[in-house]
């Protein structure tokens, strides 16, 4: 049997489902002749492993735990499998050089996935120490991926051992499709697309008539968003999206060069309000505006659809009207399109839709990332 030892950053939403998914799919990796351990889960303050993470693991049962206490908000030093004694917790001023020891000691022994399920720029110090050591690396985090291009070069130095399929289109595979693509030497010359379940979400919610602030709180409680849905409305995190996408295609392109549409204003950012604050009494005074641009584009026989187009050195992301009958406008609820144009696909585009967001689907697209690595373990 081919076992791959996982260690996982961040045991929110998405974490958290990838290690459900992990338990229950024990009896089809185990048809498939691979087997994950995972030796080590952190969160924003701890870090929980196996006393010797070359011969031990955090069992299932210990998995479902960390699953139980993490959704309730708690702990992992709070985990009942702690008095058991056989795992150590470290905090987080301890965490990042024990993560780091552990990527050089399995690196180049076992192997070791390092599956990034946070939404902080923070891990990226331990991916690039992961990249050097040897480890594969998996991220639903596109953070990492969105900041410098000397960050980005180091990240996928070695693209065999980096997989982030989840970091567009949540569990879609547009990563996949565009890199058989672009290994078969087919220019890429555009990209259309929605990108947010989130955006997507709110914007067939307003069309049936709901005000913004009602329909933002349930995309969080969906799990749709963000950790913070400003990142979902600035339109930043659509922007992310299109910048991955850029990257992939060879185009050295940064953050500042990408004009974003903001669904709110400056003053009620991140710096100067809490996420509390923005849902629950802010963004209500938001409701009437958005409502009048979706009742004028309605009045046009449109929609109003957040989008991304990258083409030639541009990159665009915001709002536009498009046709209630075009495959933009078509779109409901938190599906994602990705329209890929190319020398193969010129006048009808490669066309990739469906569910871009929500912790189960992204949790599997992570979950298929790490077997899909499979091979480079022994
Ligand atoms: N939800 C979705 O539909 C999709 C999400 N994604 C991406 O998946 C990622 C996770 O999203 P989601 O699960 O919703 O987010 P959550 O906020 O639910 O979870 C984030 C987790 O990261 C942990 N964390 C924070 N800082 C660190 C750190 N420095 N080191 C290790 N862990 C840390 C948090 O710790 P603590 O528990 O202590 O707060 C928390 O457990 C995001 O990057 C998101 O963009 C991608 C595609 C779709
Ligand atoms: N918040 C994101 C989640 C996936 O990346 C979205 O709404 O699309």
């Amino acid at each position: 049997m081919k076992k791959i030892p996982v260690f996982l950053m961040g045991c929110g939403g998405v974490g958290r489902y990838l290690l459900q998914h992990i338990v229950s799919c024990r009896s089809i990796h185990s048809k498939l002749g691979v087997y994950l351990r995972v030796i080590g889960v952190c969160d924003s303050k701890s870090l929980l492993v196996p006393m010797d993470v070359l011969k031990e693991e955090l069992n299932d049962e210990v998995l479902s735990e960390i699953c139980i206490v993490k959704s309730t908000g708690s702990s992992l030093s709070k985990l009942g499998a702690l008095e058991k004694g056989g795992y150590q917790v470290f905090n987080d001023s301890e965490s990042r050089k024990v993560t780091e020891e552990i990527a050089e000691r399995l690196g180049k022994s076992t192997g070791l996935a390092v599956v990034d399920c946070s939404a902080t720029m923070d891990t990226i110090e331990v991916l690039m120490k992961a990249v050097d050591e040897g480890c594969c690396v998996v991220l639903a985090n596109k953070k990492p991926l969105t900041s410098t291009m000397e960050h980005y070069d180091k990240l996928v130095l070695h693209p065999r051992h980096v997989r982030h399929e989840s970091t567009v289109g949540a569990g879609l595979p547009v990563i996949a499709s565009m890199n058989r693509i672009i290994s078969s030497g087919d220019p890429v010359h555009k990209i259309v697309g929605s990108l947010s379940g989130t955006l997507g979400y709110v914007m067939s919610e307003l069309e049936d008539g709901k005000p913004l602030s009602q329909v933002v709180r349930a995309a969080k409680t969906l799990g749709y968003t963000e950790p913070d849905p400003r990142d979902d409305l600035s339109g930043m995190d659509v922007a992310r999206k299109a910048l991955i996408l850029a990257r992939l295609l060879g185009k050295r392109v940064v953050m500042d060069s990408i004009k974003i549409e903001s669904l709110y204003p400056e003053e009620m950012g991140p710096g100067l309000m809490s996420v509390d604050d923005f849902l629950n009494n802010e963004i209500v005074n938001l409701d009437q505006n958005i409502e009048d641009r979706v009742k004028r584009a309605s009045s046009n026989g449109c929609v109003l659809r957040y989008v991304c187009v990258i083409e030639g050195s541009s990159v665009q992301v915001g709002i536009r009207e498009v046709s209630k009958d075009s495959p933009l406008g078509r779109l409901r609820g938190s599906d994602n399109i990705v329209e890929i144009y190319s020398r193969c696909y010129k006048e009808q585009p490669l066309v990739i839709q469906g569910a871009g967001a929500g912790n189960d689907t992204t949790a599997a697209g992570v979950l298929a990332d790490i077997l899909d690595l499979q091979d480079l373990f022994p």
